[in-house]
């Protein structure tokens, strides 16, 4: 009798058991296939397998398991095989390669103010499109200009439900702010993850350029928060243009002689004279001095290269388009690609690659500078009126892997350039790279497949028109890209809901 009740209660206690197990497991899969819409996958928790995948510790065939948003195991194929999995999403994307996402510290989103030239929901999506994960939106285009909190407040207030990938914020240092130390605290307590500052007119009026004792001053302040101080390096100086030359306004090389390498070199030296405080033991320890877009490859190089050697806390990077094009090729009127400063001839260009194989150049950055596509006179040609930027967001991993093929480039480069160096100078520690720990912004792309960026391709920045690589053959095609876990971007579609993160310094 009491065997039977015995029995009894333990069948009742496995039937108890039984049902929990159940409701545990369909809770977790009505969770799972009810949308998350924040991602194109419905799982917190799968591996991801490749063939190539790029760490920092050398390019393996493995995989790499997220969960909560977070990389949380990479492991070699060898390896894997033994690891726990069951029950768990694997994806295997085969041969392509697995790679972090990119940050690019450098795009203009124009939003709040001139969305009517890009905005936050179609920048994020061409992010997205383009294996972008993280965006550092400038200070200026958008109207008003990130140079105060309440300027930053209403930045956050437009990104709110708005972006398809995280974004950061450069805050501006003007004259305006520049020698007040407690606006320019206000702006750092605020979250803007470093200064950006002009050293020529910026063609913004609300965003006015800085001059040496500016710099200097905003460097001090930026030291206490170990923040960088982003610069355009170009300085206004008389221009030699000789008689009886050709002064064609469409033609690119008049644009050219408006802005020479002597305009670069003048700001760099200048520049370079107060980054001797950044170094150890000097007034502005803990600040760094980042020098924005670099056409030229010359002088301007040189002197980086000296004050590194010096010790002074600089990088440089420069845009996929002076990689890319060179002055000789840019066609009469074709005012796509006018950008300041100016790409340069082909010696330059093969200068430039030069100096990123070296290293030379620490990074890149797309200046992805739209506006509406009146303001590019395409019609008139006219590069002296022309908006100078470039329209290239979605397109970098392409353009650069595309480019730099032929002289060599590696993943384990690209991952370097777009990745790691941009998630330190933005002081973005979660990101960069493919280790445990780091949020799992990933993207997934096929090296090997070209494609021709014609009118059919799906270009989801805000003007087509206007980007400089329509009609060229690109190799390099962006399967997936993952944002803290999410899918963000497969199969040429964008996860419903827009679930970046802002990205604020603390
Ligand atoms: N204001 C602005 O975006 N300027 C950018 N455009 C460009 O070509 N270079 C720049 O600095
Ligand atoms: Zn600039
Ligand atoms: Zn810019």
């Amino acid at each position: 009798m009491e065997r039977t009740l015995l029995q009894w209660r333990l069948l009742s206690l496995l039937a108890l058991i039984v049902a929990l197990f159940s409701l545990f497991f369909a809770s977790r899969s009505f969770q799972e296939t009810q949308g998350n819409t924040c991602s194109l996958l419905p799982h917190d928790h799968f591996w991801i397998s490749s063939k190539r995948i790029v760490t920092p510790d050398g390019l393996i065939s493995g995989s790499v398991e997220v969960k909560g948003g977070i990389i949380v195991s990479v492991v070699k194929e060898a390896d894997w095989y033994k690891s726990q999995r069951s029950r768990v999403k694997v994806i295997d994307y085969g041969e392509a390669v697995l790679m972090p996402g990119l940050i690019d510290v450098h795009a203009h989103l124009d939003d709040p103010g001139r969305s009517e030239w890009e905005g936050f929901p179609s920048g994020t999506k061409a992010a997205a499109a383009g294996g972008i994960t993280t965006l550092v939106d400038m200070p200026l285009n958008s109207c008003p200009s990130t140079v105060s909190p309440e300027t930053l407040k209403l930045k956050i207030e437009a990104a709110k439900n708005r972006i398809h990938v995280d974004v950061g914020f450069w805050g501006g240092l003007v004259p305006d702010n520049a020698l007040n130390s407690s606006a320019l605290e206000s702006l750092l307590d605020a979250g803007v993850l470093g200064l950006k500052s002009f050293m020529c007119p910026s063609g913004i009026n609300d965003f006015p350029m800085t001059n040496i004792t500016h710099i200097e001053e905003g460097l001090s302040v930026l030291a206490k928060y170990k923040r960088p101080l982003l610069v355009h390096a170009e300085v206004e100086k008389d221009l030699e243009i000789e008689d009886g030359s050709d002064n064609d306004p469409r033609s690119y090389l008049t644009y050219l002689k408006t802005r020479p390498t002597s305009w670069e070199e003048g700001a760099i030296r200048n520049l370079l004279s107060v980054t001797k405080n950044t170094r150890i033991g000097g007034s502005a320890e803990g600040a760094h001095v980042h020098i924005v877009h670099l056409s030229d490859a010359s002088s301007s190089l040189d002197m980086i290269k000296e004050a590194k050697g010096k010790g002074d806390s600089v990088t440089v990077e420069t845009c996929p388009h002076y990689l890319a094009f060179s002055s000789e090729e840019i066609p009469k009127g074709d005012t796509r690609f006018k950008c300041s400063p100016p790409i340069r001839d082909s010696a330059n260009r093969e200068k430039l690659w030069e100096a990123m194989m070296e290293g030379d150049i620490d990074m890149l950055s797309s200046d992805h500078s739209p506006t509406k596509p009146e303001l590019k006179l395409m019609s008139d040609g006219n590069f002296l009126k022309a908006w100078g930027g470039i329209s290239s967001l979605q397109f970098v991993l392409p353009v650069t892997w595309s480019y730099g093929k032929k002289y060599g480039v590696t993943l384990e480069q690209v991952a370097s350039w777009w990745s790691d160096r941009p998630s330190k100078l933005a002081g973005l520690h979660s990101k960069g790279a493919i280790t445990v720990g780091k949020h799992a912004d990933i993207v997934i792309w096929e090296p090997e497949v070209e494609f021709d960026l014609d009118e059919d391709h799906p270009i989801h920045f805000k003007h087509p028109s206007i980007s400089a690589y329509l009609g060229r053959r690109l190799s390099g095609k962006v399967v997936s890209t993952f944002v803290r876990g999410n899918l963000v971007f497969g199969e040429g579609k964008h996860a419903s809901d827009a679930c970046g993160s802002l990205q604020l310094a603390t």
